[in-house]
C-alpha cells in the first residue's frame, strides 16, 4: 500500500500529475465534484489535495483534514482556499503562479479586441442567418488609452501586448515602484486619474478585502464616457449591479468578464445586454497552461510529502531557491535547539530570541526561525506542530519570537544562539554546523561543549570537583545503560561546570534522582531529541 494518498479534484490535467505517479510511495485518486459534506467525509484519508478554483476548502473540510499536509492550487487565485484554516491546522497551500500567466494575459487581449470589435455579436448574428455589416462597426486600438489595475505577472504581460498594438498604456498598482513601471513602460497614476482617462480597463490583481468591489458607484462615476472594461482576474473586483446600470445608461460602451461574483453562473442581467461579452472563467484553460500548472502543483506535493523544499508557498513566506539550498543544512539545527531549550528551561515561557551570527546571518533566515519555534513547541504541545502552524502557535500562547542577526560568530563559519526567557530566568544554548552539515551544540549557558544534538541525552550542571565524573558513570553503568560519549565544560577551576552525556537509551527517573544525591551535582535533565 502507497504511503501517502493524493485527492486531484477539479478536472486538473490529467499528464500533469506525472510527477506524482513516478513515486511508489504515492497513490493518486481523481475525485469527482463534492459538496463540502462529501469532502469532509472523505479529506481523512488524504496527505494532500490539488484543487483549481471550483473546490471549496473550507474550515469544516480543514477541520476533518487529520493527514493533510499540503493544499495544491493549480493555479494562481487561493480565494477558494481558507489561508487562515489551513495555516490553524498545519496545512500548507501552494500554487501555480506562473503556468497560467500567458493563457490568462491572451484571455485578456481575446476580450480587449473582441471589446473593440464585437466579434462574438457579429458572429452569433451572422451564425443565426444576418449578414449585418451596419451594426457592428467597431473602434481601433492603437492610439487608445489601456487602464492596467494591478502589474503584477499578468497585468505586465498584458501591457507588453497592449505596447506592441500601440496603445498608451497607464498603470496603479500600490505596491510597484514608478521606476519598476517606467521600465515596463508604463506611466504609474493615481486610481482615479486611470479611471476618469483611460478608454479600456482591465484588472489583474487578487481578490481581497481591498479589491473586494474596487470598480464601485465611486469609480464608474468618474470614469470616461465610452469606457470598455475588462475582467479577467476575479468576479467581485467590479460591482456587477452598478456595471449593469452604467452599460444600462450608455456610459461604458462595452464589457467583457471571464469572472463572476458569484461562480458557475449561467444567470445574470448583464447577459440581456448586447455589449456585453461573458466567458464561463476561461482565463487559465489551454492545453498549455493546464498542463503546466498540474505539473508545477504536482512537482510541490511531492517535495512536500518527501519533506523536501517547497517553493510557491501562500501562507508561509516562501524562500528564494539558491537561498534555501543554503539555509536548509541549518533547518535540522535549529530544529534540533528549539527541542533541546524546550526540555532544558522551567517556568514560563515568554521570550524565544534566536540569534544569527556569521555566514547565515547573511541569508534571509525566516524559515531557520520557524525551524527553531517547531522543535521548541513539539515537545510541549498535543498537537501537530509544523512549519506552516509553528509561528502562530506561539503568538497564540502569548511567546515573542525575537529574530535578530550579528556580525562574527565566535571562531566558526555560522553560529545560531537560542535563548529562552521565562519567568524563572534564561537559558542560551548555541548550534553550529561541522563540515556544512553535522549539528553540533557548541556553548549553553556560556559553557563551551560539543555535543551533538541527537538521541538521549542528560544535562548536568555540577561543581568543578573531583568525584563528580566517576559517581556519575557507576551510576548509569550499575543500570545497564551505555554510555556514548561525555563532554565537560567549565569556566574556572572549581567553580560550575556541566556535563553533557549521550547515552544508548531514556534514562528512568530513579537514575535521574540518584545521580542528583552525588555531592556536587547541582541539577540534571534528561533530553530526548
Ligand atoms: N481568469 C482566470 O482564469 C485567471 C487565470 C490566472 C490568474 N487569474 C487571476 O488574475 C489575477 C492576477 O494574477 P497575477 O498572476 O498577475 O497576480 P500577481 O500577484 O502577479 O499580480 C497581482 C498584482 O496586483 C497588485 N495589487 C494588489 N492589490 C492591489 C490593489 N489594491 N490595487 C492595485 N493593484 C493591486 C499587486 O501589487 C500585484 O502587482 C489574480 O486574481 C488571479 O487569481 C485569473
Ligand atoms: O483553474 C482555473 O480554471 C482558473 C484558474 C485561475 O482563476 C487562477 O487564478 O489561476
Amino acid at each position: 500500500m502507497a504511503k501517502f494518498k493524493v485527492l486531484a479534484m477539479d478536472d486538473v490535467a490529467p499528464e500533469g500529475l506525472e510527477p506524482l505517479y513516478k513515486e511508489s510511495d504515492i497513490e493518486v485518486v481523481i475525485g469527482t465534484k463534492m459538496t463540502e459534506d462529501e469532502l469532509s467525509a472523505v479529506i481523512g484519508e488524504y496527505d494532500a489535495m490539488i484543487v483549481r478554483s471550483a473546490t471549496k476548502v473550507t474550515p469544516k473540510v480543514l477541520e476533518n483534514a487529520s493527514k493533510l499536509k499540503i493544499v495544491g492550487r493549480a493555479g494562481v487565485g487561493v480565494d477558494n482556499i481558507d489561508l487562515d484554516a489551513a495555516t490553524q491546522h498545519g496545512v500548507l497551500v501552494v500554487n501555480a503562479p506562473d503556468g497560467n500567466t500567458i493563457a490568462a494575459t491572451e484571455q485578456t487581449v481575446a476580450l480587449m479586441l473582441s471589446l473593440a470589435r464585437n466579434i462574438p455579436q457579429a458572429a452569433t448574428k451572422l451564425k443565426n442567418g444576418t449578414w449585418d455589416k451596419n451594426s457592428f462597426v467597431g473602434v481601433e486600438l492603437r492610439g487608445k488609452k489601456l487602464g492596467i489595475i494591478g502589474l503584477g505577472r499578468i497585468g505586465s504581460a498584458v501591457a507588453r501586448r497592449a505596447q506592441a498594438l500601440e496603445m498608451d498604456i497607464i498603470g496603479y498598482d500600490p505596491y510597484i515602484s514608478a521606476e519598476k513601471a517606467a521600465d515596463m513602460g508604463i506611466k504609474l497614476a493615481t486610481l482615479e486619474e486611470l479611471l476618469k482617462t483611460a478608454d479600456f480597463i482591465t484588472v489583474h490583481m487578487p481578490k481581497t478585502k481591498e479589491t473586494s468591489n474596487m470598480l464601485n458607484e465611486q469609480a464608474f462615476a468618474v470614469m470616461k464616457d465610452g469606457v470598455r472594461i475588462i475582467n479577467c482576474a476575479r468576479g467581485g473586483i467590479i460591482d456587477e449591479a452598478v456595471l449593469y446600470k452604467y452599460m444600462k445608461s450608455g456610459k461604458v460602451a462595452g464589457a467583457a468578464l471571464d469572472v463572476f461574483e458569484k461562480e458557475p453562473t449561467t444567470e445574470s442581467p448583464l447577459f440581456e445586454l448586447n455589449n456585453f461579452i461573458a466567458t464561463p472563467h476561461l482565463g487559465a484553460s489551454t492545453e498549455e497552461a493546464q498542463l503546466n500548472v498540474a505539473i508545477d502543483v504536482a512537482k510541490e506535493i511531492v517535495n512536500a510529502l518527501h519533506d523536501d523544499v517547497v517553493h510557491n508557498t501562500v501562507n508561509v513566506p516562501s524562500v528564494n531557491p539558491e537561498v534555501m539550498v543554503k539555509i536548509q543544512p541549518y533547518l535540522k539545527l535549529a530544529e534540533r535547539l528549539g527541542k533541546f531549550q524546550a526540555q532544558l528551561v522551567e517556568g514560563r515561557v515568554n521570550k524565544l530570541e534566536i540569534i544569527y551570527n556569521g555566514d547565515l546571518a547573511q541569508e534571509d533566515v525566516k524559515p531557520v526561525t520557524t525551524a527553531v519555534l517547531k522543535g521548541f513547541l513539539d515537545p510541549i504541545l498535543q498537537e501537530s506542530v509544523n512549519y506552516v502552524n509553528a509561528p502562530l502557535l506561539a503568538k497564540n500562547r502569548g511567546i515573542t519570537v525575537e529574530q535578530t542577526v550579528g556580525g562574527e560568530a565566535e571562531g566558526y563559519a555560522s553560529l545560531i544562539t537560542l535563548k529562552v526567557i521565562s519567568d524563572k530566568g534564561e537559558k542560551a544554548v548555541c548550534g553550529t554546523l561541522f563540515q556544512d552539515n553535522d549539528p553540533r551544540i557548541v556553548m549553553i549557558d556560556g559553557y563551551r561543549i560539543d555535543a551533538i544534538p541527537e538521541g538521549n541525552m542528560l544535562y548536568i550542571p555540577h561543581m568543578d570537583k573531583p568525584r563528580i565524573i566517576g559517581p556519575v558513570g557507576t551510576i548509569i553503568g550499575e543500570h545497564n545503560i551505555n554510555i556514548a560519549s561525555m563532554q565537560v565544560g567549565r569556566k574556572e577551576i572549581g567553580g560550575k561546570a556541566v556535563m553533557m552525556l549521550s547515552v544508548d537509551c531514556p534514562v528512568p527517573d530513579e537514575v535521574l534522582k540518584a545521580i542528583t544525591e552525588i555531592d556536587g551535582v547541582l541539577d540534571i535533565k534528561f533530553i530526548s531529541l
